[in-house]
């Protein structure tokens, strides 16, 4: 199969890309495949860095208000589809995908133009600008929440999951904390604000850190690239005790997953794909920044099956931070039954399912 596949801006978008080529790949050695993102979203840094071939497009997003940057937006649109032509003529896909953000738009809307078999995928609950305006055009549309089938048009739409649930399954422990200076047989919580970090989280465990250092469980804490070296500027005096280790980013997600006991991190579809998958329990604190407020609903989903526990960035202190993670590390009883409501909810060959939907836009054709 000779694929291309584009996803840009967050992790959110790009991670779920990836598990499809990593699953795919596994079926069909041979397959092809090209990457299409953006030159400043964060796959330019991610998705070369796999080995896989990417290749790049010029475009911005829509403002809310009139303004004459959104004249600007439709020409790069325009001129980004002219582009996406050129890398479809040049690789001849068999199948286009795209996984969400502006850049995808761009992609599949030109492969749907030259007839060339289309899927979209959709992470989230509710269903993102670009894979509304792309859902006219394809063949057909993956979702990962029952909630977003009604926003789309009904026959195209199959349930698949999230293809990164299926990728950190398929992981087995690797002893990575220990490279990451922690014990791997200490209770762990992992706290970190999405794919790009998350001010208000940071702010919080930063609060927090005087009472987890005193903590018999182990705290890693991931802050985001860009927010890294002003927190640990800002600890000044406040020491770090060796049961807690900050870093920046963690390239590797899936192999320390596996070793994490509880999460404190945003609601974003990737990340409750795999908390669900693996059965991690859970403390989510949904961003309330993002469209529709979808992370809510998306926490939500899980906290009405006894699956997490939701507490609102407002309510988000360093204390309350605590109370809400030692709630956790502390009752083992507690964390497996939560682990196993998450679990039931996961959906592990997700990445298949979305293959055998590719599989099905081509012999439509
Ligand atoms: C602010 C924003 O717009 N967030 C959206 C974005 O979230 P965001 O990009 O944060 O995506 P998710 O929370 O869904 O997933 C984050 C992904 O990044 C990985 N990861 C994270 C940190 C790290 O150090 N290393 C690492 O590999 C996680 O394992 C996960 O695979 O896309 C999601 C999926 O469309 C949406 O639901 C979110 O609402």
């Amino acid at each position: 199969m000779r694929l291309m596949i584009s996803g840009g801006g967050t992790g959110g978008h790009i991670y779920p890309a990836l598990a499809l080529i990593e699953a795919l790949k596994a079926h069909d050695p041979q397959a092809e495949v090209l990457y299409v993102g953006t030159h400043r979203g964060l796959e330019s840094r991610i998705v070369p860095e796999r080995g896989i071939a990417f290749k790049t497009i010029k475009i911005q997003g829509f403002k809310r208000s009139l303004s004459l940057q959104n004249f600007k937006t439709v020409w790069l649109f325009l001129k980004s589809v002219g582009t996406a032509r050129k890398y479809i003529k040049a690789f001849k896909p068999d199948v286009v995908v795209g996984t969400g953000g502006y850049v995808s738009g761009a992609v599949v809307f030109a492969a749907s133009q030259m007839h060339i078999p289309t899927v979209i995928h959709e992470q989230n609950s509710v269903v993102g600008v670009t894979n509304k305006f792309l859902s006219h055009f394809v063949d057909k549309i993956g979702i990962s929440f029952e909630s977003a089938r009604d926003q789309f048009p009904a026959k195209k739409v199959v349930m698949t999951g999230n293809p990164r649930a299926q990728q950190v399954v398929n992981i087995k422990k690797t002893a990575a904390l220990k490279a990451l200076g922690l014990e791997d047989d200490q209770p762990t919580v992992l706290i970190f604000g999405g794919s790009r970090g998350a001010a208000r989280i940071n702010q919080a465990t930063v609060e927090a850190i005087p009472e987890l250092n005193r903590r018999d469980y182990q705290t890693l804490f991931v802050t985001g690239q860009v927010h890294y070296d002003k927190i640990m500027d800002g600890l000044g005096k406040t020491a770090l005790a060796p049961n807690v280790k900050i870093k920046p980013y963690i390239k590797n997600m899936p192999a320390i997953l596996p070793e994490i006991d509880t999460i404190l991190g945003r609601a974003g579809a990737t990340s409750i794909a795999e908390i669900t998958a693996l059965g991690i329990p859970s403390i989510l604190v949904p961003s309330p920044y993002v469209t529709n407020d979808h992370q809510t609903k998306n926490a939500q989903s899980l906290v009405d099956e006894g699956a997490a526990d939701l507490i609102k960035e407002a309510d988000l202190t360093g204390q309350s931070l605590v109370k809400a993670v030692d709630g956790l590390m502390l009752d083992a009883t507690g964390r497996q039954k939560m682990a196993a409501n998450a679990k039931r909810l996961g959906m592990p060959d997700a990445a298949d399912r979305l293959l055998n939907v590719l599989k099905a836009a081509m012999q439509a054709h």
